[in-house]
């Protein structure tokens, strides 16, 4: 027989490793109140805590948040309460959800677990209201199991209990619940499929929700390897700057290469759909000496000398007068890396950085004289919107190197002797996105 109880340690049992607090999402209605009620049985006090947000969006608002501090106090468990302010724009709803997840993720230390009460009938309700918007393949693999957030992870250990047994559970226990009489508001598009779509479907195709979790299990399976493929397909295309080359994206496939494209602009929060797409597949086919742009969002997409970069607008960096650490910068605007190794700079006491400057020059090792600057960045097709930025080592008046290009005479280590090497990553963008990542 079903025992919900061993099924749910089952699940924390699969992801408990390095855990050292559990978090329970706490809104106060049925499905969390049991969540509460499951991990208060099996994990010591000391272990949990409860975090409520607090939306403030109905004027029972602060009574919830007493419901869940008494609830949190029965149980002898910690109890943070975090109050947000919606941008009630477009959609309430995904507002309050984007709201709540930030806060969680604020919360959220390293080695906790968020424990969130969604349910089978959650996972079926989000795959058809993808479904109904024309989500892709992410979109449709629904909610996962677990995923990181922020330095955290979340896991939702009844993804696989219907909502019927947590009522019976709760019955049974008699536990309190708080009604949200929003939930029965038909104008919200999760209510609607909920109270009128759902029955319908289940009255003539019983235990459909459960044949649906499964299909949105084999989509995140899909997703996953297809995203395993784009980074084996990065690896031969993107270089240590993040910048794609042309030329080995058109030796893939046009769906391998879409594949690889639409990883890389999610990982910078970029949505990449079928006209996107398109409009990258002819810069990436336009003629060598072309120099092609796309908006994105507040992003550009450029191709210089054969290869695609995603660039913000940067107004370049202050780098006046910054001390050179040893564990390397970072900066929105970009990373500088310190590696030890042969050869590098001999050593970073007393270097600073500044911005490159008109008519700069220095004497890269082994070149036998001076040279310019513009010329080292156009021997590096470095290109030209990120000169601006790029930072110059500096000691005294002196330019001792360019990071990721070159040492100058008489700052080398001596042979064979470890020295540093610095290496400069322009930004990896990252727009703010509202993905609806559940
Ligand atoms: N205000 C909140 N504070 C803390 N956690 C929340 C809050 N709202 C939702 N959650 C967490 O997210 C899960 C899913 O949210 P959703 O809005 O679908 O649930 P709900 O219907 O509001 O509440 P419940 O799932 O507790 O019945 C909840 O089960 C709960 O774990």
């Amino acid at each position: 027989m079903f025992s919900l109880q061993h099924h749910f340690e089952q699940q924390l049992n699969r992801h408990s490793h390095g855990v050292k607090r559990w978090v329970i999402a706490l809104s106060g209605g049925l499905d969390s109140v049991v969540l509460l009620d499951l991990a208060a049985r099996i994990i010591p006090a000391k272990h949990l805590s409860v975090i409520h947000v607090n939306h403030q969006l109905q004027s029972q608002a602060g009574g919830w948040s007493s419901f869940c501090q008494q609830l949190a106090d029965q149980y002898q468990i910690e109890f943070k309460s975090i109050r947000v302010t919606v941008d009630a724009g477009a959609s309430v709803e995904r507002a309050a959800r984007n709201a709540r997840y930030q806060a969680f993720e604020q919360y959220l230390q390293s080695g906790d677990c968020l424990l969130l009460a969604q349910h089978r009938n959650d996972q079926a309700e989000t795959l058809l209201y993808r479904l109904l918007r024309g989500a892709g393949l992410k979109g449709l693999a629904a909610m996962p199991r677990t995923r990181e957030i922020g330095m955290a992870f979340l896991q939702r250990p009844l993804l696989s209990v219907s909502r019927d047994q947590l009522q019976s559970w709760a019955e049974k226990a008699q536990l309190n619940w708080i009604e949200d009489p929003s939930n029965a508001d038909l104008s919200y598009d999760r209510n609607y499929l909920r109270h009128q779509v759902m029955p319908l479907l289940r009255a003539r195709w019983p235990g459909f929700e459960q044949r649906w979790s499964d299909t949105a299990d084999y989509l995140r399976d899909a997703d996953q390897l297809l995203t395993e493929l784009a980074q084996i397909d990065l690896q031969t295309v993107a270089d240590e700057r993040n910048s794609l080359s042309c030329a080995g994206l058109n030796v893939l496939s046009i769906k391998r290469r879409d594949n690889l494209l639409r990883v890389w602009l999610a990982e910078q929060g970029l949505p990449a759909g079928a006209k996107v797409l398109m409009s990258i597949g002819q810069m990436i086919e336009a003629v060598d000496d072309s120099s092609p742009e796309l908006k994105l969002s507040s992003v550009k997409l450029r191709r210089y000398r054969g290869r695609l970069y995603l660039t913000a607008e940067q107004n370049g960096i202050d780098w006046q007068g910054r001390l050179l650490p040893e564990e390397g910068l970072h900066l929105p605007q970009g990373s500088l890396l310190v590696v030890k190794k042969l050869n590098g700079l001999r050593s970073l006491a007393g270097v600073t950085l500044r911005n490159r400057c008109d008519g700069d020059r220095c004497t890269p090792v082994g070149r036998g004289g001076s040279t310019s600057l513009k010329k080292l960045f156009q021997e590096n097709a470095v290109p030209p919107w990120q000169r601006k930025s790029w930072p110059v080592c500096i000691l005294g008046d002196e330019i001792v190197a360019v990071p990721g290009i070159c040492v100058c005479e008489g700052w080398q280590v001596e042979k064979d002797v470890a020295g540093f090497h610095l290496k400069w990553v322009p930004a990896a963008l990252s727009v703010g996105s509202d993905s609806g990542t559940l």
